[in-house]
C-alpha cells in the first residue's frame, strides 16, 4: 500500500499534521503531494518534508491515487465542483476531512458515482498519536477502504462508523477534543502561575501530567472515574479541587460544549450543503 500516491488538496493545520505524520511513519515525501492556493505554504511543505507541491489542484488529480480534500468546509463545494470531472474520469477514491460536510453533499457535487470516505481526524496526526473515525459511502470498494484506512492508522487509531450522522459527534469528541486538553492545560497554568510557579515548571509539570494520565487511562481497564479516585485521597487535596469542580458545573459544562460543537456541525451541514 505504501506505494501508493497521496494527494492533499488544501496544505494547512490539518494537511501538515497527516502529511508530517505519514512521513515519520515511512511514507516516502515523493508519494505525496499537496496543492494550496498559498505560496508561502507550498514553499515551506517543499523546503521541510520535501513533498510535490502545485499550486494546480487539477494538477494534483492527475498525479495521485488518492486524493484529500483538507480545505475549510466554506470552500469545498467550489473545489469539488472544480476538480468533479477529473476525478470521475480518473475514478479516483476521494478521503474528505472536512467537518460538517455530509456523504449527501460531497456525492451532489463530486457525482453520485465516486466513492468517497468521509472522516474526522485529529491533529495529534502530527505525533502519530491521531484518531480518526471514517464512514464509506457504498461506491467504495474493499480494497479502497483499506487503502483509506492505511493511510489514516499509519498516523493513529481508525474506527469506521455504519452510521454517518455519528461523525458529528466524533467531530465534538475527538475532532475539536485536543483544543479541549489544551484549554485544560492553559488554565492550569494560568492558575500555576497564580500559586507561584514559574512559567517553566509549570508547563512542563503539566505536559508531563497530561501525558501520564493518558498514558495511565490507556493502559488501564478501569473507568476515568475510578482512575480519579485513586488519586483523591479522603479529606486530602484532590477531594479539594474536584469538589470545587463539581460545585461549579464541571460535568454539565462539558456537555453543554460538546452539545455545541455537535450542534455547530449539523448545522454547518444543512448551511453548507444546501447549494
Ligand atoms: N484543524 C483541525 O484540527 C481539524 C480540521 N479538520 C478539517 O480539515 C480541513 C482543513 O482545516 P485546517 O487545516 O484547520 O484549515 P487551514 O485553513 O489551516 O487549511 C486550509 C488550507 O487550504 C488552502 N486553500 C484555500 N483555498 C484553496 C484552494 N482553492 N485550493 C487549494 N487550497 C486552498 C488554504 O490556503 C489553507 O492552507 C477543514 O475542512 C476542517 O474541518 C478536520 C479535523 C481536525
Ligand atoms: O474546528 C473545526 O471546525 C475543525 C473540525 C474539528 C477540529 N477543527
Amino acid at each position: 500500500m505504501k506505494t501508493r500516491t497521496i494527494g492533499f488538496i488544501g496544505g494547512g493545520n490539518m494537511a501538515s499534521s497527516l502529511i508530517r505524520g505519514l512521513i515519520a511513519s515511512g511514507y516516502a515525501p515523493q508519494q505525496i503531494w499537496v496543492s494550496d492556493t498559498n505560496q508561502a505554504v507550498l514553499q515551506s511543505h517543499a523546503e521541510h518534508l520535501h513533498v510535490n507541491t502545485s499550486t494546480d489542484n487539477q494538477a494534483i488529480i492527475a498525479a495521485v491515487d488518492v486524493v484529500v480534500l483538507a480545505v475549510k468546509p466554506q470552500i469545498l463545494r467550489e473545489i469539488s465542483l472544480q476538480l468533479a470531472a477529473d476525478i470521475c474520469r480518473k475514478q479516483l477514491l476521494v478521503v474528505s476531512i472536512a467537518a460538517g460536510i455530509n456523504q449527501t453533499s460531497l456525492a451532489k457535487w463530486l457525482g453520485h458515482q465516486v466513492a468517497i470516505v468521509r472522516c474526522m481526524p485529529n491533529t495529534p496526526a502530527l505525533v502519530l498519536t491521531g484518531a480518526t473515525a471514517l464512514h464509506a459511502n457504498p461506491n467504495v470498494t474493499g480494497p479502497q477502504q483499506d487503502l483509506a484506512e492505511n493511510i489514516l492508522r499509519a498516523v493513529g487509531l481508525t474506527l469506521w462508523v455504519a452510521d454517518e450522522a455519528q461523525l458529528d459527534a466524533v467531530t465534538a469528541v475527538s475532532g475539536s477534543g485536543p483544543a479541549y486538553f489544551f484549554l485544560l492545560m492553559e488554565a492550569m497554568e494560568s492558575a500555576a502561575l497564580e500559586l507561584g510557579l514559574d512559567e517553566n515548571a509549570a508547563r512542563l509539570l503539566i505536559q508531563q501530567t497530561a501525558l501520564g494520565a493518558a498514558k495511565i487511562a490507556l493502559e488501564s481497564a478501569e473507568s476515568p472515574a475510578k482512575l480519579r479516585e485513586r488519586v483523591t485521597s479522603p479529606g486530602g487535596t484532590t477531594q479539594k479541587s474536584i469538589e470545587t469542580f463539581q460545585a461549579n458545573g464541571f460535568h454539565s459544562l462539558v456537555s453543554k460544549a460538546l452539545h455545541a460543537a455537535r450542534d455547530r456541525s449539523i448545522e454547518m451541514s444543512q448551511q453548507l450543503g444546501a447549494d
